[in-house]
């Protein structure tokens, strides 16, 4: 056994030799049987010798997940192979692995023999690939190093041999027996009590699982192969043992006839002696790793009719136990606690767990990128919300869209390797996770696209009828709704679209854009009922200007010259009469067509015939309003007693041709008076009744009005004045309504004409005496007849005559010359002035006179004057003074 080894075999066999295995890897090595310092940073270091995946005390390592993504194999999916290495203790199980793999499993030292594997230790293939190598399949096989069987250490307790090979079961594809060659044939060895827990577990294991029963290999490599037995015939008696190990099996019911075919393939190899032939046994061994990394072997090979088998691949796909390499560490470790527990290992169950388990776990993986794009928008949405201004969200229908596919997609790589049914499940779960929470944004942003879209629909409505009203051109209000929903509508629909995400159950906005529909048809009706009742004011207003032009005609035509008593009950009185029964009629016209120009505006508008028609009775009450304001506002006492006093002196003053009367003494002044007074009178009760003159009812304002109309909101009845005779509840009949002037004021009406008119009646009566001043016209023949002979004497005498004639030529040239007006301004001012002295003349005559007498008159009471001085010279006037004098005196 001297040792002939390469420098290289050296080097591996000498560094775990002194006896601490895997002394530079503490995180995963057990202290006292406990994993430790497992939160370390992984290194290359620490991972040097693989990872101890099962530790003495049967404690799974739970920082296996980090080993295998530190190996980088946890993303390969199912694009791996597991290998476990079987055979009693110190059998040259780790130098063999380290040798195909390169791994750097603690190796026992020659000098010492002692159990060196404990547990189960799992490492990477380290081997590089060569050109011929599958690379991946080079590169993504995992070696399991398992304690030996038959250990001293152990005794002959099975329990860790039964529970290490289930685990391997359970997890490789391959099973590498390593005995000696020297054992084979031994059918009580312990190789073969390690083949029978071996079939009895397979038995166990896949009994449950028939269905999809997963093939192993049993690979066994014959050490210290001398040669001089050749390898079929070390196989042949191999296989006669197992299948004798087979037969004697305690078979569970249902599987009595089951072969041992139906669970393995078996291969075989042969090492040379490691000590005896190194050079032999290197290259041999080289030759035998190159199968574990050349991938598929030809499944149509026998297995048990090989030759040599250093040939061809040995993984076959149905070897494999479909544990995507992601899910590997949680799969190893249900299946071990189960195995520990001593509980039925039941594959299906333990995959479902995992599957399980790992969907979750990509789920919450993936959704971490979901929640990286969506929650901005989450956030931005809640805070309009709060504010209460919810805005539409540009861009969010591509992050949706953008989030959702990826996320899904991304689960789907990862999650859709585990078990069928658990990955659909869950991947429907995460699809209603965040379809969840996309629905909430896509309702979000329908709802923010709905209320923009019904504000700029109201808005862009208001601006274009605003416009159209600035312009004065008569718009279509009906067609500027239309257009505007038109585009509210493709506005919200483009909006809508934008957040549509395909492949979400939510993703219609159907219902929404019928609501926003409905909306805008309600906004557009509230607009219409705005526009109508605009329209309405508009129509007042041309009706107040109508009535208030045409009833002031008729009201004015009441104290306008038409000619008075002097045709007493001619047309004149007629008209007067029947002054209501115009208004009636003007007024009725009026209102028929502004009624016609409300309903032809109105059906621009589209408007329904129900609105319409509360619209026309809205009209008709408030031009009734307009028309009893216009007739109040006449009646009132100083228009009224005008009119009157107006109407009268029409009558009084002017004759039938309506020429003022110059009255003369010798006018029937009186009985004018009195018949224009009277005539006037009977305007007063005439006036006081609003009713037709030939039936003295009132108009049928109630019939006319009609009844209130059912589509009336009481909106449209809010600035509504009572009226009596339609308005019931208001308590005021019809003929209150058209009493325009009350008893009272009738009475205090008629005082006040009467009083007005006697002023009248005083003044004309003054004015015919006036009027007799003027010289009658037989003056003037009286005038010819007595001067008919100066006449004559003037004309007969040539001087008179010649005089006469220069005075006529004069006279004609001051004319021409436009001389008159001056003329007359002088001999005015000279007659002025000439009268002016001639006044101051006979006052100077008049004053001399007076004084003359008051001198002759005073000689005869100076004695008398003088008495009535006092002592001081000043005269006592009063009589009392006297007595006073008197009284001083004494
Ligand atoms: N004769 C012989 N000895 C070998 C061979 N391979 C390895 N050895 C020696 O056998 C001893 C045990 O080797 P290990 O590789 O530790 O054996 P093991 O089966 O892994 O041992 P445990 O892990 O303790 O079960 C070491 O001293 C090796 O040098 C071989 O092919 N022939």
């Amino acid at each position: 056994m001297a040792a002939v080894a390469s420098p290289q075999r050296e080097r591996r066999e000498s560094r775990p030799s002194n006896n601490t295995r895997h002394p530079t890897a503490p995180s995963v090595m057990s202290v006292n049987g406990h994993f430790a310092n497992m939160g370390e940073k992984p290194s290359r270091e620490q991972y040097e010798h693989g990872i101890q995946v099962i530790n003495e005390n049967q404690q799974f390592n739970p920082i296996l997940p980090q080993y295998l993504s530190f190996e980088k194999v946890s993303p390969v999916g199912f694009n791996y192979h597991l290998i476990s290495v079987f055979g009693s203790q110190s059998t040259g199980k780790s130098t063999l692995l380290n040798y195909l793999f390169g791994t750097e499993f603690g190796v026992m030292s020659e000098d010492d023999r002692r159990q060196t594997t404990k547990g189960i230790w799992m490492s990477k293939n380290k081997k590089l690939h060569s050109a011929t190598d599958s690379k991946s399949m080079a590169e993504n096989i995992l070696v399991m190093d398992v304690e030996g069987t038959d250990g001293r250490e152990r005794g002959e307790d099975q329990d860790f041999e039964r529970k290490s090979a289930l685990f391997a079961l359970a997890t490789s594809e391959v099973l590498i027996v390593n005995i000696w060659e020297h054992q084979v044939g031994l059918y009580q060895g312990a190789n073969m009590g390690l083949l029978k827990v071996v079939f009895e577990v397979n038995l166990e294991l896949f009994l449950k699982n028939s269905k999809s029963n997963p093939r192993s290999l049993l690979f066994f490599v014959i050490r210290d192969h001398l040669g001089t037995t050749p390898l079929a015939n070390l196989r042949n008696t191999l296989i006669q043992d197992l299948t004798r190990i087979w037969s004697g099996l305690n078979k569970p019911p249902g599987l009595e006839k089951s072969k041992i075919e139906d669970y393995f393939d078996f291969a075989f190899a042969a090492l040379p002696h490691k000590i005896l032939q190194p050079e032999r046994f290197v290259s041999e061994v080289a030759r035998l790793g190159t199968r574990f990394r050349e991938g598929h072997r030809d499944p149509r090979r026998d297995p048990l009719r090989g030759d040599q088998e250093f040939e061809g691949g040995i993984f076959l796909p149905e070897y494999h136990r479909r544990i995507p390499a992601d899910g590997f560490s949680i799969y190893a470790e249900q299946v071990w606690e189960q195995i520990v527990n001593n509980k039925d290992l039941d594959l299906p169950t333990q995959q479902e767990l995992m599957a399980q388990f790992r969907c979750d776990e990509i789920a919450r993986e993936v959704l971490v990128g979901f929640d990286e794009t969506i929650m901005p928008f989450e956030e931005k949405q809640a805070e309009g919300i709060r504010l209460g201004s919810q805005q539409i969200i540009p861009g969010l229908g591509a992050a949706m869209r953008t989030a959702r596919m990826k996320t899904i997609k991304n689960f789907e790589t990862e999650a859709s390797r585990y078990h069928k049914g658990v990955y659909a499940r869950k991947k429907a779960e995460l699809e209603s996770k965040i379809d969840g929470r996309l629905k909430v944004l896509f309702q979000g942003q329908l709802s923010a696209a709905h209320k923009s879209g019904v504000r700029d629909f109201s808005d862009a409505v208001t601006a274009a009828v605003k416009a159209g009203q600035k312009k004065g051109a008569s718009y279509d209000f009906a067609e500027i709704v239309d257009r505007e929903k038109k585009t509210a509508l493709s506005k919200y629909e483009k909006e809508a679209r934008g957040v549509l995400v395909e492949g979400a159950p939510w993703s219609n906005y159907k219902q929404e854009m019928s609501l926003y529909q409905k909306e805008l048809g309600e906004v557009s009706g509230r607009l219409r009922r705005d526009e109508m009742r605009r329209l309405a004011t508009r129509v007042e207003r041309w009706v107040r200007s109508r009535l208030g032009e045409s009833v002031g005609l008729e009201f004015n035509a009441l104290g306008s010259g038409r000619g008075g008593s002097g045709a007493p009950d001619t047309g004149e009185r007629e008209s007067e009469r029947e002054i209501w029964d115009r208004i009636w009629t003007v007024f009725m016209k009026t209102v028929d067509e502004a009624e016609r120009r409300f309903t032809d505006r109105a059906k621009s508008f589209d408007a329904s015939s129900g609105e319409v028609e509360v619209g026309l009775w809205r009209l008709k009450r408030k031009s009734w309003g307009v028309l009893r304001a216009k007739i109040e506002e006449e009646m009132m006492e100083g228009n009224l007693l005008l009119k009157l006093r107006e109407n009268f002196e029409d009558k009084f003053r002017y004759d039938e041709a309506g020429v003022p009367r110059i009255w003369r003494p010798t006018d029937d002044i009186e009985g004018m008076y009195t018949k224009a007074r009277e005539s006037t009178l009977t305007l007063i009760p005439l006036l006081s009744r609003f009713q037709s003159s030939y039936t003295s009812s009132p108009p049928p304002l109630d019939e006319w009005i009609g009844n209130t109309p059912s589509e009336a909101t009481p909106a449209d009845e809010e600035d509504l004045t009572p009226i009596g005779g339609v308005d019931e509840d208001e308590g005021k009949s019809l003929e209150e309504e058209m009493t325009i002037l009350s008893d009272a004021k009738r009475q205090d009406i008629t005082t006040r004409f009467k009083k007005t008119a006697d002023g009248v009646y005083v003044e004309a009566k003054r004015s015919a005496i006036g009027g007799m001043t003027q010289v009658p016209l037989y003056f003037y023949g009286l005038l010819l007849a007595l001067g008919w002979n100066e006449i004559v004497a003037v004309l007969r005498n040539p001087v008179y005559f010649i005089f006469l004639i220069l005075i006529g030529v004069g006279a004609y040239v001051t004319y021409t010359l436009n001389l008159w007006g001056p003329m007359y301004q002088m001999a005015n001012a000279a007659s002025a002035q000439a009268l002016e002295e001639g006044k101051k003349r006979l006052r100077e005559f008049l004053e001399e006179s007076n004084a003359g007498r008051q001198a002759v008159a005073m000689s005869g009471q100076e004695d008398i004057l003088m008495r009535k001085l006092n002592g001081n010279g000043k005269a006592k006037v009063r009589p009392g003074d006297e007595a006073e004098d008197e009284e001083e005196e004494i």
